[in-house]
């Protein structure tokens, strides 16, 4: 084989380099060609003269190379004395791909041109370029996931367990408020899946790819709730940082706020979000200037605001402002036929995937004696008592569902199975099921109205919430 190019050219390393690599590639290749300075070709092997149809490679030798391959792009490596490294030239019916690559002489100056088909079939890159699209894809997903730094969301409807017409018709509504951009007021008793909810029609609305931000305004002290709101301007406080700080209606821009506990916002603070929510803008705190904001919001409450409306604790256009769209979901004892299918999805959470527990029939139907104040919060935290308890068992049966059921249930008579005698545990464990059973308690008997239920046990309301969700 005679090579296209003067090896006498170059240093030593290029000259070894040129000689041992040629011949590999062109062997490799499904073929080779070389051009001059003008783009002429001075050089091609007859494989390549096959590929392109030609019947000898001499006729071809002097000829200008785009004249032969209309699309070659050997002329724009010489002009510019950079390679190619990877191209799809479409030659006739076929797409190869090529490299091209410029040759140089003694003095430096651009002499020509070579090029390799790397594969003049496409069929055995499939696996790699599809490879790389999925990889491609998941990095874009990643990186927006990244970009939202935990402002996505967790549950989708789907997570919404339950086939009572009940619970139906909340997941009918729910595809309702995500189909149009309006805001949504979602009632219903701590545990019952407002914050579900809120996520699942965000995740289904025009705006997921958004952001999610959730704020409860019941745990945030009332002298930062406007700054939490809103934002801060750089330098508002005295000795306060110099940076400004996003609130949270810039965090959601573009996507959806979720208000929790709505009814335990203040009343000077319910003015500024009525104004935000009318003009689609925000006043951070400390400056003078309005900044325009994209946000849909979802309220929600464990409390009654048309009673807090009639005796003047909440804004009466606030309510008609945030409630166009009401989705009242009801408490668990309300639908206990759905108890088998959320002890299923409750459990398989539980367990994350690391290994299978079941309930027995049985089991859910002692469960069903229970009014359950805290709704699915409290099912899932018996759930995961019981599970715990039993040493991570494959079943859980009547007893091991009595054992950590919570007390006065038992007391009432409503469970008839074999009494278990008290198993002696960690006092750690004996205490946090204590306070969960005193913050149940609580609950149930300040009717979900938290800051109450703080009151009455003798807690700030954002101890209390630091407690609830430890236990959730
Ligand atoms: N329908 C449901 N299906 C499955 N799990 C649910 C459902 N509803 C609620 N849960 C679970 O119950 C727990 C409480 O739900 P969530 O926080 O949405 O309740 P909430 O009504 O917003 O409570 P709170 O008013 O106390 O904030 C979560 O662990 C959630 O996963």
């Amino acid at each position: 084989m005679t090579m296209p190019f003067d090896t006498r050219s170059g240093n030593h390393l290029t000259r070894e380099l040129i000689e041992v690599l040629f011949p590999m590639f062109e062997q490799a290749s499904a073929g080779a060609i070389a051009v001059d300075r003008q783009g002429r070709i001075s050089w091609i092997n007859s494989r390549y003269a096959r590929l392109l149809g030609l019947s000898d490679t001499h006729s071809v030798i002097g000829r200008p190379v785009c004249s032969v391959i209309a699309r070659s792009r050997m002329p724009e490596v010489v002009e510019s004395g950079r390679p190619l490294l990877l191209d799809i030239m479409e030659y006739k019916t076929q797409q190869l791909v090529v490299t091209r690559l410029p040759l140089f002489d003694e003095q430096g100056e651009v002499s020509g041109a070579v090029a390799f088909v790397l594969y003049d079939d496409l069929q055995p890159l499939t696996p790699l370029v599809s490879k790389y699209r999925r990889l491609y894809q998941d990095l874009q997903a990643a990186r927006r996931a990244l970009a939202r730094q935990g402002r996505s969301t967790r549950y989708q409807l789907a997570d919404f367990a339950g086939a009572t017409p009940a619970a139906l018709e909340v997941k009918r509504r729910a595809r309702l408020a995500a189909g149009r951009e309006i805001p949504v007021l979602l009632l219903g008793e701590t545990g019952t899946g407002k914050e579900v909810l809120a996520q699942s029609i965000h995740a289904l609305s025009a705006r997921a790819s958004g952001p999610f931000v959730g704020v409860n305004l019941a745990a945030i002290p009332e002298n930062l709730l406007e700054a939490e709101f809103f934002g801060v301007a750089p330098g508002a406080y005295t000795g306060a940082d110099k940076r400004s700080r996003e609130g949270k209606f810039q965090l959601a821009n573009g996507g959806t706020l979720f208000l929790d506990e709505v009814g335990d916002m203040p009343q000077a603070l319910q003015a500024k979000l009525l104004r935000a929510l009318q003009e689609q803008e925000v006043e951070p705190l400390g400056s003078n200037q309005v900044v325009p904001v994209d946000v849909r919001v979802l309220a929600a409450t464990s409390r009654d605001l048309t009673e807090m409306v009639a005796d003047g604790r909440f804004r009466s256009d606030l309510y008609y402002r945030l409630n166009v769209l009401e989705v009242r979901i009801p408490p668990l004892r309300e639908r206990l036929g759905d108890l088998g299918v959320l002890c299923e999805g409750l459990l398989e959470d539980i367990c994350a995937g690391h290994s299978r527990v079941e309930i027995t029939d049985d089991a859910v139907a002692l469960l069903a004696h229970y009014h359950w104040p805290g709704n699915i919060r409290e099912l899932r935290n018996v759930l995961e008592r019981a599970y715990t308890m039993s040493e991570q068992a494959e079943l859980l049966d009547v007893e091991r569902i009595n054992r950590v059921l919570p007390l006065q249930e038992k007391r009432a008579g409503a469970v008839s199975t074999a009494t278990v005698a008290m198993a002696v545990r960690p006092l750690a464990e004996v205490l946090a099921d204590a306070e969960a059973a005193a913050i149940q308690a609580a609950l149930q008997q300040s009717g979900g109205n938290r800051a109450q239920a703080a009151r009455l046990l003798g807690i700030s309301r954002s101890v209390f919430y630091e407690k609830l969700a430890r236990h959730s």
